[in-house]
């Protein structure tokens, strides 16, 4: 479905607690996202892609515009919308394995026994078999951000809002993690946002990547990825190189323009 989510004219301040020091973050942006699509916001820091983000996830009200999902207009957090965030987060009193069944808890549209083979297939999945029966308190952290990305998957959302998901894990974790998303976002077809700092996952992962300006901000450039770089060829490790390098230059580029801009230097 085209335009799966629309975010329709959406903007966004913050003021300091006395209410005298204004921060424009968002300036009215609207931007659409197919079902299915994976898309990759990347920009300066503290240029608003959380603040997006947690719109789009109800975490956070805009001051204007709307956001739609398949049509309806959407408020507060609901189960349509997964979201998972750089910060592990897991039930210490529960083990591995009930972690993420808790994802299912809330699932009218599965059995109770249907509850058990999603868990396990979960599981299966992030590669933690083999500790379903630990509490995630003695589990290390890239295990305890493998528990919640399950967790978050098995409640099924038609959304996944990702917040910098791979940022603290150690770099075999994250290819790992990085190709399991690939592979889910093509079989599942989940339509998903990925908040991420860095370019050559961005370049890995996207459909599309959106490159945000400073605050207030916008988007200053779309990325059609698979234009250039094709979805099986990053999958498989065997993309072309030299346009992989070229298409992380022209980005990074882009973002030193950006930084220099907001700096006042151009
Ligand atoms: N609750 C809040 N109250 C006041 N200001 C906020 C609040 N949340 C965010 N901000 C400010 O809004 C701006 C955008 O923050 P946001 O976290 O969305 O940026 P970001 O692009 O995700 O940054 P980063 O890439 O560094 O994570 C920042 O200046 C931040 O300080």
């Amino acid at each position: 479905m085209q335009n799966f989510i629309t975010i329709n004219d959406i903007s966004k301040t913050f003021w300091s607690s006395d209410g005298k020091v204004e921060t424009p973050v968002i300036q009215p942006l609207s931007l659409s996202i197919d079902e299915g699509e994976l898309v990759m916001f990347l920009g300066p820091s503290g240029c608003g892609k959380t603040t997006l983000m947690r719109i789009v996830g109800g975490l956070e009200t805009q001051d204007k515009g709307s956001i739609t999902l398949a049509g309806d207009v959407l408020s507060d957090p609901d189960r349509r919308r997964g979201m998972v965030f750089q910060a592990y987060s897991s039930f210490p009193w529960l083990t591995v394995r009930q972690n993420i069944k808790f994802g299912t808890r809330y699932r009218k549209d599965i059995s109770n026994a249907e509850k058990e083979e999603v868990t396990d297939r979960y599981l299966n999945m992030v590669g933690l078999s083999n500790y379903a029966d630990f509490y995630t308190n003695r589990i290390s952290g890239g295990m305890r951000q493998r528990v919640a990305i399950a967790r978050t998957l098995a409640s099924s959302p038609d959304v996944l809002l990702m917040d910098e998901p791979f940022g603290a894990l150690d770099a075999q974790t994250r290819e790992f993690l990085q190709f399991q998303l690939m592979d889910i976002n093509k079989q599942e077809k989940k339509t998903t946002i990925f908040v991420t700092h860095d370019v050559e996952e961005a370049i890995l992962l996207a459909d599309r990547i959106l490159i945000f300006s400073a605050r207030p901000t916008r988007v200053i450039k779309e990325i059609r990825v698979g234009d250039v770089l094709p979805y099986d060829d990053r999958r498989n490790g065997t993309a072309n190189m030299e346009a992989f390098f070229r298409m992380r230059g022209e980005i990074l580029e882009i973002l030193r323009q950006e930084y220099r801009r907001a700096q006042g230097e151009t």
